[in-house]
């Protein structure tokens, strides 16, 4: 039997562990359980020795407007609130499906800027309309006079300024273009790009190898997580900076370290994100709802 998940005083939460190319979520279903978190339970449970482990938690909820199926948010594992997530995207949609909690294919979902549209396919990849890419500096937000497809970033008087894009997919992203990604230092250069100036909301940094007009890799050291094996925003954004230098055509398979996403971009319009959810299991957490202490 299930343990006791109701949401009166101290029980149980139910939640699925997935992955979308080992870009990991913990998923809640907040359409049939009461949650209200707070940012450092949601720490304790991100972390990979003291908690479940995960780089976001996926909150399903009940839309809050009309034509739209489900809202759904999205937490770092810092705690944060973040505005899109396109591996969690994905994996929203194999959990809805799974769960019971719908029976469509095409499913229409709220996020924090805007909606979502998002179709399963019969060999249960997922082609998620990720909307259209904002380049506004203002949009981003960037700190920049004007727009440009490249800007200039200094990170140390003593070096050369980086050549970076700058890209909001509804979340901001800094890409920056490297020969090779098994040796470009995304450990030393992430966080100080994450945290610098002219990325007034942080950034998530991509370093982007362009193989030919058809295929990239990419490694993406991700705002309020650090390197993840995956990350659809950061595979969206790369491809609009591609696209923008004209070194992409408009499919593109990007490879990052836990496997391949299809990315499609005519050059305007929105940006088309394909490939595979999985689930990895179903459990239950001890859990204090905080509303009802
Ligand atoms: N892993 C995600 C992006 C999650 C949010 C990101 N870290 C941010 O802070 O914007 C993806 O697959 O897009």
């Amino acid at each position: 039997m299930a343990p006791d998940s109701s949401s009166a005083g101290k029980k149980t939460l139910r939640f699925t562990k997935m992955h979308g190319l080992g870009n990991d979520f913990m998923v809640i279903d907040g359409v049939t359980q009461d949650v209200h978190l707070t940012a450092a339970q949601i720490q304790r449970w991100a972390d990979r020795n003291f908690g479940i482990g995960f780089d976001q938690l996926l909150l399903v909820e009940p839309p809050a407007e009309p034509n739209v199926d489900f809202r759904y948010r999205i937490f770092n594992a810092d705690g944060d609130e973040v505005e899109h997530c396109g591996n969690g995207a994905r994996c929203f949609a194999r959990f809805v499906l799974d769960q019971g909690l719908t029976h469509k294919r095409v499913i229409r979902v709220a996020i924090q800027k805007g909606t979502l549209e998002l179709h399963v396919h019969d060999d249960n990849t997922v082609t998620v309309d990720m909307g259209r890419p904002q380049l506004q500096p203002e949009h981003i937000p960037f700190i920049a006079n004007e727009q440009h497809s490249v800007y200039p970033l200094l990170i140390s008087e003593h070096e050369p300024a980086l050549e970076i894009s700058a890209v909001s997919m509804g979340n901001p992203h800094c890409v920056i273009l490297v020969n090779d990604v098994d040796k470009a230092p995304v450990q030393a250069l992430g966080p100080l790009v994450e945290n610098h100036d002219a990325f007034p909301k942080r950034c998530n940094v991509g370093f982007l190898q362009i193989l030919n007009r058809h295929e990239g890799r990419l490694r993406v050291f991700e705002r309020g997580v650090g390197e993840t094996l995956a990350c659809g925003t950061g595979a969206c954004a790369a491809m609009v900076a591609g696209r923008l230098r004209g070194l992409f055509d408009t499919n593109v398979t990007l490879h990052l370290l836990g496997g391949d996403l299809e990315i499609s971009w005519s050059g305007d319009g929105s940006v088309l994100m394909t490939g595979p959810a999985t689930k990895v299991f179903e459990g239950y957490i001890p859990w204090n709802n905080p509303t009802h202490n």
